[in-house]
C-alpha cells in the first residue's frame, strides 16, 4: 500500500525529540513498566491512543477564538447542538465534557440493578458505567471478531442469534438498550456493516428495545461500509454516516476522536422524556445543559470537527495512513489482528511473544520493547485492560491478547510510520530475546489499565 498524500499542508509544528536507550531505560522504570505513566516529553512517536490527540484544523482554532463563553444559551451550544442534529441526525443533544461522561448520564438514565445490556465487544469505559449501574454487560458480537486470523470485512457486526438467546433467557424489559460501537476498538476497529445494524434494529424493534450507538468512530465505519459493503460505494460518506445513526434510538460520542477535538462529547437521543432525564444529570454531572462541561470555544471546535469529519478526502487519508503502517508490518510476517482497523494496527501479542505466558502480560510485555526500542509508546489492550472479572477476581484472558498502535489524525508523517514498522520489525526478528514477562507491583481495583505498576520478570 502506497502512504497517501494528505488534503492539506502544515502551518504550524510541534517539536519532538528521540530519547536515548539510557534514558528511555530509566524512564520506564520511573512509570513502573505502564508506558500510560511517562511524561509525553520523552516519548518519541506518541500512538498511545487516537481521543483528543489529532491536529485541530485552522478553522476549528478559528472557533475557539469566537467561542461564546456565555453561562446559558451560548451561540457556540447552537452551533454544536446544530451540526450533531445535521450530521448524525438526532434532535436531542446533549453536551458533555467527553465520552464517558455520556456514557455515565445514559447508563444512569437507562440501567438498573440486574439489567443486562448486550453489545458487540466491551468497551473499558462503556462497560464500567454499564457494570456501575448494575448492568451485566453480554457480548453479542460475531464469534470471528475473537480471532485476530479472521480476515472478514466486518467483524463488528452482532450475532443474531446470540442476541436472540439473551432476548429469550433474561426476557425484553431486562434489557434497557443494545449498546452498539462503530466501529468496535476493542476488536482493533473493526466495523459493522449497513446490513447488520438493520438486522439489529429489526430484531430490537419487535421486543421495544431500544439500540444506543457508540459514535466514537462512526464516520471511520462508514468509509468501511463505503467501500466494502455492496450497495453503498455511490453514496457519500454523510450519508451513509445518517444511515448508520437511522438504524439507532440514540449515541453517545467521544468528539475526540472523529471530530478532531481534544476535549467534547455529547449525548444524543430522539425521545425527548429520555432528553430531559439526562439534562438534569447533565447540570449534576457537567455543568449547564447548553455547555456540559465543555468551553465555548470547545463547542466551536468540536462544531466545525464534525463538518470536516465527513469530507472524503480526510477520512480516505486518514484510513490509508492506518492501512500504509499494518501493510508494511504485516508483510514482514509480524502477527496483526486482520484486516487493519479504521484507527489502528494491532499487535497480536500472544503470537508475537508465543514464549511468554498469558499470566506475565504479553502486550503489556510488548508495550515496554517497544518504547525502549524506539520512544514508541504503545496501549495494551489485553488482559491488564480486561481487568479481573468481578464475579471470581481472577485475571479475565480475553483471546485478544494485543498491542494497538493508535493513530493520530492529521499529525504524524510517513516517515514517522517508517520508524514505527521499523521498530516492530526489529523486535519481530529479535523476539526470541523477549522471554520473559512482567508482573503487578500495585493494581489497582478499577480500570488498572491506567495507574498499575509493573517489574519485569
Ligand atoms: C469506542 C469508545 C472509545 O474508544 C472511548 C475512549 N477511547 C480511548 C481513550 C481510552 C479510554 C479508556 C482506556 C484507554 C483509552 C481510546 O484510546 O481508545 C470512549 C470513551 O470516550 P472518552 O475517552 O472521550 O471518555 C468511548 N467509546
Amino acid at each position: 500500500a502506497r502512504h497517501p498524500a494528505e488534503p492539506w499542508r502544515i502551518k504550524t509544528v510541534e517539536p519532538i525529540r528521540m530519547t536515548s536507550p539510557e534514558e528511555r531505560k530509566a524512564a520506564l522504570e520511573a512509570a513502573g513498566y505502564n508506558v500510560g505513566l511517562l511524561p509525553a516529553e520523552l516519548v518519541y512517536i506518541d500512538l498511545y491512543t487516537d481521543s483528543g490527540t489529532s491536529a485541530m484544523s485552522d478553522r476549528q482554532w478559528a472557533g475557539v477564538m469566537l467561542g461564546d463563553e456565555s453561562y446559558a444559551g451560548s451561540r457556540s451550544f447552537y452551533r454544536f447542538e446544530a451540526a450533531v442534529r445535521d450530521f448524525y441526525g438526532y434532535d436531542e443533544v446533549i453536551p458533555t465534557h467527553q465520552g464517558r461522561a455520556a456514557e455515565n448520564i445514559l447508563s444512569r438514565c437507562l440501567i438498573r440493578p440486574g439489567h443486562h445490556v448486550p453489545g458487540n465487544m466491551y468497551f473499558t469505559t462503556t462497560r464500567e458505567h454499564q457494570e456501575l449501574n448494575g448492568g451485566i454487560f453480554h457480548d453479542v458480537i460475531v464469534d470471528e471478531a475473537h480471532d485476530p486470523e479472521a480476515d472478514l470485512p466486518f467483524k463488528g457486526n452482532v450475532d443474531l442469534g446470540k442476541l436472540e438467546q439473551l432476548i429469550a433467557k433474561v426476557g425484553a424489559d431486562q434489557i434497557p438498550y443494545v449498546s452498539l460501537a462503530a466501529t468496535v476498538n476493542m476488536a482493533g476497529g473493526q466495523p459493522i456493516s449497513m446490513a447488520n445494524l438493520a438486522e439489529v434494529r429489526e430484531l430490537t424493534r419487535q421486543h421495544g428495545i431500544p439500540v444506543i450507538l457508540d459514535a466514537a468512530r462512526a464516520v471511520e465505519n462508514a468509509w468501511f461500509i463505503k467501500q466494502r459493503e455492496p450497495g453503498w460505494s455511490e453514496r457519500t460518506v454523510a450519508e451513509i454516516l445518517r444511515e448508520i445513526c437511522a438504524q439507532t434510538d440514540g449515541a453517545t460520542m467521544s468528539a475526540k476522536k472523529d471530530s478532531f477535538a481534544n476535549i467534547g462529547g455529547w449525548l444524543a437521543v430522539r425521545d425527548p422524556h429520555l432528553a430531559e432525564q439526562a439534562r438534569n444529570l447533565v447540570v449534576v454531572y457537567e455543568g449547564l445543559h447548553t455547555y456540559g462541561g465543555m468551553a465555548g470555544r470547545d463547542l466551536e471546535a468540536v462544531a466545525q470537527g464534525i463538518e470536516e469529519s465527513v469530507q472524503e478526502p480526510s477520512i480516505r487519508t486518514r484510513i490509508e495512513q492506518v492501512a500504509y503502517l499494518g501493510d508494511r508490518i504485516a508483510r514482514a510476517g509480524v502477527p496483526i489482528v486482520r484486516p487493519v482497523g479504521g484507527h489502528a494496527v494491532c499487535l497480536n501479542a500472544t503470537a508475537f511473544l508465543a514464549q511468554v505466558p498469558r499470566e506475565q502480560f504479553p502486550a503489556q510485555t510488548l508495550t515496554c520493547a517497544l518504547y525502549l526500542d524506539a520512544g514508541i509508546r504503545s496501549t495494551e489492550r489485553g488482559a491488564v485492560s480486561a481487568g479481573r472479572d468481578p464475579a471470581t477476581g481472577h485475571n479475565r484472558y480475553p483471546s485478544l491478547e494485543l498491542v494497538r498502535l493508535t493513530i493520530p489524525r492529521r499529525v504524524y508523517t510517513q516517515g514517522h510510520m517508517d520508524v514505527v514498522a521499523d521498530s516492530v520489525i526489529r523486535l519481530h526478528e529479535g523476539r526470541k530475546a523477549l522471554c520473559s514477562g512482567v508482573e503487578f507491583t500495585y493494581e489497582p481495583s478499577t480500570l488498572r489499565f491506567f495507574q498499575s505498576r509493573f517489574r519485569p520478570l
